[in-house]
């Protein structure tokens, strides 16, 4: 059988930061690629797929995409979690990128069509202080994003979350954790000053969005939704940590302003009680984290039926083969918001070549078969990995915060 799958390998590559990509091989000779990157914890999913999900794939139908899913989810007992989900991702990816290529479809045809011409992106401003972000912001207008997120220091702060250093934007720099210092007062009293002056420079239209990133409590992220309505944001993300669904109610209860998240999720149940309580307006789980295409147009079809739309994750950590993978999405799904889209480095491009391309603030798809990325095995040999984990926060008394 032509779609039988006759190897399955795992490569760990860093061209600038670390990537895990899973490639899928048929007895056809056609091939599939799945991105596996857990920022921070690669070699736990590396080794989940490895050592536990490869032996149960060689013999398999590549084909039967549904069933590999429901196998490796059920088949795994211990259920969900980031690790178990980014690998179930990767089969999937990969799969349905075989899949593509056998059909001679890029994968936004195997889903319905395309449903828009390109994703709408946003881009990542930031700045040491207000002035910096809002240049920063001025910088991505005239590049042609119609949509860009902007972050600013906190005085008296050192590192704070989404602020660049001299060598760009990737927060996993280090092998062991950098402990930096949080400051919640200070950081409610700058982000409505940022707003009110990106406004005053950039106007009306712009789409200006700002990620909290899990460290306010319901109450404070009540607080800062109220105080940035005259603003218009397009979204203020993760705005208090989401294991509690119920409390965002107390967000929705004090303000207007339209609320994400998700990117940490890795399943629908995760977010079923914020999204059949339309307690969010955008669910940035993306491919990647939350179990892959198979699982994704599950939770994506569930959003909908709330007026609820994707807003996937595309940070530099996910890497080329998952925004490819997203785009497709993107093209697809009837209700989509927006996608996050951080550039990779030109060694990262290197190494997985793709077809998709930006124009005038959008992400477009090409109409290769399949995902439309590639990987150059013998150039991703040359980036062996490097152990980087994410910072931590701590309060000024040394209490653990949310990074
Ligand atoms: O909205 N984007 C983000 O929050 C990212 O910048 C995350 O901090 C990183 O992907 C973590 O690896
Ligand atoms: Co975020």
């Amino acid at each position: 059988n032509d779609r039988e799958i006759v190897d399955a390998k795992v490569i760990v590559t860093c061209p600038g930061r670390n990537f895990v990509t899973l490639k899928i091989t048929t007895r056809s000779g056609v091939y599939g690629l799945g991105d596996a990157t857990l920022n921070g914890r690669e070699l736990a999913v590396a080794s989940y797929l490895q050592d536990h999900v490869v032996p149960n794939l060689i013999g398999r139908d590549a084909g039967r995409i549904e069933d590999m899913w429901q196998f490796l989810y059920r088949g795994a007992y211990w259920r969900r979690g980031p690790v178990t989900m980014s690998a179930i991702a990767a089969v999937d990816v990969a799969l349905w990128d075989i899949l593509g290529k056998m059909a001679g479809m890029p994968v936004y045809q195997l889903l319905g069509g395309r449903s828009r011409e390109g994703a709408l992106v946003y881009g990542h401003a930031n700045g040491r202080d207000i002035a910096e972000a809002s240049d920063a912001v001025g910088r991505f207008i005239e590049q042609g994003f119609l949509a860009v997120r902007a972050q600013c220091g906190v005085p008296g702060i050192k590192k704070a979350y989404g602020v660049s250093n001299a060598k760009g934007y990737e927060p996993a720099e280090s092998e062991l954790p950098l402990e930096t210092t949080w400051n919640t007062p200070r950081y409610l009293d700058v982000v409505p000053k940022l707003f009110e002056q990106l406004r005053a420079d950039h106007g009306p239209d712009v789409e200006l969005l700002h990620d909290v990133h899990h460290r306010l409590s319901p109450i404070e992220a009540a607080r800062l939704a109220k105080s940035l309505e005259p603003y218009r944001l397009f979204w203020l993300e993760d705005a208090t940590p989401a294991e509690n669904q119920k409390s965002f109610e107390l967000i929705r209860k004090h303000s207007v302003t339209a609320l994400a998240v998700g990117e940490v999720f890795n399943s629908i149940w995760d977010c079923k009680h914020l999204i059949e309580n339309q307690l969010v307006d955008y669910i940035r789980t993306t491919i990647v984290h939350g179990g892959g295409i198979t699982h994704l147009r599950r939770l994506a079809d569930f959003a909908a039926l709330h007026q609820v739309r994707t807003g996937f994750h595309g940070a530099t950590d996910l890497s080329p083969v998952t925004m490819g993978a997203a785009l497709h999405f993107d093209t697809w799904v009837p209700n989509f918001g927006i996608q996050e889209y951080m550039f990779h480095t030109d060694e990262t491009d290197a190494v997985f070549p793709h077809d998709y391309v930006l124009r005038n603030g959008r992400l477009h798809v090409g109409d290769t078969p399949g995902i439309g990325v590639d990987i150059d095995e013998d150039l991703a040999a040359k980036y062996p990995y490097s152990p980087k984990q994410l910072p931590i926060a701590r309060l000024e008394d040394g209490s653990m915060w949310d990074w």
